[in-house]
């Protein structure tokens, strides 16, 4: 949440000339209502399980960059999902994810306190973020744009080695 999974993603895809796609925009399509909505009608079981057939439809027929929304992995089968996949950790720091993400409230998890929500997920999830990633980029103070180009020129030196 704040990462930049979605922004990054959609520079990286338009710098590649691939497509780009989001669970959480395929979750709201397939819906026909907002992320908050499914949480505050349905729970969180109910996002996690649209969340999961989205990300398993979107690697089973879609090539290009695929964001996830920040909850994702903690779903055991998403994580088999991913296995074979090239997946980048986008890292951020509390004080850059709290002014990213700002007060708006169409993150559900992120209601009644954004400071300490994000902290609490930030060290929840962090140990699955780094245990899942084939590629850790940190994003602090950096651009979209600079983030973008740290994943390609990582990627290249990966495929050089
Ligand atoms: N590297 C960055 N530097 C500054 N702002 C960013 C950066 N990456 C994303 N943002 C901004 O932060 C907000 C959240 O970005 P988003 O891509 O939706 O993150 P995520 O998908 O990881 O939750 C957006 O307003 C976006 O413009
Ligand atoms: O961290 C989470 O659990 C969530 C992150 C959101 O996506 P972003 O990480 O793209 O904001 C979205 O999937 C939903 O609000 C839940
Ligand atoms: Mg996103």
């Amino acid at each position: 949440m704040g990462a930049g999974k979605t922004t990054v993603g959609e520079v990286l895809a338009e710098r590649w000339g691939v497509g780009f796609r989001d669970t959480d925009a395929d979750v709201v399509a397939a819906e026909g209502r907002a992320i908050a909505d499914i949480f505050v009608e349905d729970g969180e079981a109910r996002f996690r399980a649209l969340e999961r057939a989205a990300v398993r439809t979107a690697l089973a027929e879609h090539t290009g960059v695929l964001a996830l929304g920040g909850g994702a992995v903690l779903d055991p089968d998403t994580r088999t999902l991913l296995a074979d996949h090239v997946v980048v950790f986008l890292q951020v720091g509390l004080a850059d994810a709290v002014q990213r993400v700002g007060l708006g409230s169409s993150r559900p998890l992120l209601l009644g306190g954004v400071r300490a929500r994000i902290k609490a997920l930030l060290d929840e999830r962090t140990p699955l973020y780094t245990e899942l990633a084939t590629l850790v980029v940190p994003t602090d103070g950096r651009e979209p744009a600079e983030v973008a180009a740290a994943i390609e020129a990582r990627l290249e030196e990966d495929t050089r080695a």
